[in-house]
């Protein structure tokens, strides 16, 4: 299916039946969606298969980072469900990631493989704490020119870092931008932010919205306004 906007919903949800109740008022034309962690821990595969009867493009978000060869299998068991598309953690490492796209191309399989680099919930300091001296900025860009050096078709990574890796990477490689939050939106657990419409200025290709939407009293009403804002 050709959907025709950027946004992919985040459906974190703890159930399927509670996933696909937020799936069955979205139109898969419209939005792509994507399944976490806790929703994939809880239904497995089953809601892939939910999700792809119901005509939607699957971003399959487990965030894998391994060794090698485990990893490469990983990849190959999400792409062979239909995924549309699955990612990995950048920092894993060149053969890590050059692993994954030989499964992939060996397979025959089109899934886009993504890398994460920085998560958008951590800050300067909070990524100093962890041993990188380099600004959020610097680390997402090293991560991201690594990621297009190894094969991948690109990051995930905050709006406030799309433009630079427009520059380095390219309009083809794609930024995937969570941390998205409307000016009516709250914060939570976020910490490089960005509203919709200043996203797609600064280069995201595709927007990943969750809590925004899916916790909101009207959530068809919050995602109207995201689509207004972005018209
Ligand atoms: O890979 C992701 O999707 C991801 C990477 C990242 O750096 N930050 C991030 O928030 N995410 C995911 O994007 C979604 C954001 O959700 P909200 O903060 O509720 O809009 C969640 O499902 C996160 O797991």
């Amino acid at each position: 299916m050709a959907v025709n906007s950027p946004l992919i919903i985040a459906l974190d949800y703890p159930s399927l039946d509670a996933a696909l109740c937020m799936a069955d008022q979205l139109d898969p034309a419209q939005c792509r969606v994507k399944v976490g962690k806790e929703l994939f821990t809880r239904s497995g595969p089953a809601v892939l298969e939910a999700l792809h009867g119901r005509g939607f493009e699957v971003f399959l978000d487990l965030k894998f980072h391994d060794i090698p060869n485990t990893l490469a299998g990983a990849v190959q068991a999400a792409a062979e469900q239909g995924v549309w598309m699955v990612n990995v953690h950048a920092s894993g490492g060149r053969r890590m990631m050059e692993a994954a796209v030989e499964r992939l191309q060996s397979h025959r399989l089109s899934t886009h493989l993504i890398a994460v680099t920085v998560l958008t919930s951590l800050s300067a300091e909070e990524l100093h704490e962890t041993g990188v001296s380099a600004s959020p900025g610097e680390q997402v860009e090293h991560l991201a020119r690594l990621a297009r050096q190894s094969g991948l078709h690109g990051v995930v990574c905050s709006a406030q870092e799309s433009a630079a890796i427009r520059q380095s990477c390219g309009d083809d490689f794609l930024k995937v931008t969570p941390g998205i939050r409307p000016a009516f939106a709250t914060v939570d657990d976020q910490q490089r932010i960005m509203t919709p419409a200043a996203a797609m200025q600064a280069g995201s290709t595709h927007l990943v919205v969750g809590r925004p939407v899916t916790q909101a009293e009207d959530p068809m009403a919050a995602l109207a306004a995201i689509v207004a804002e972005l018209s």
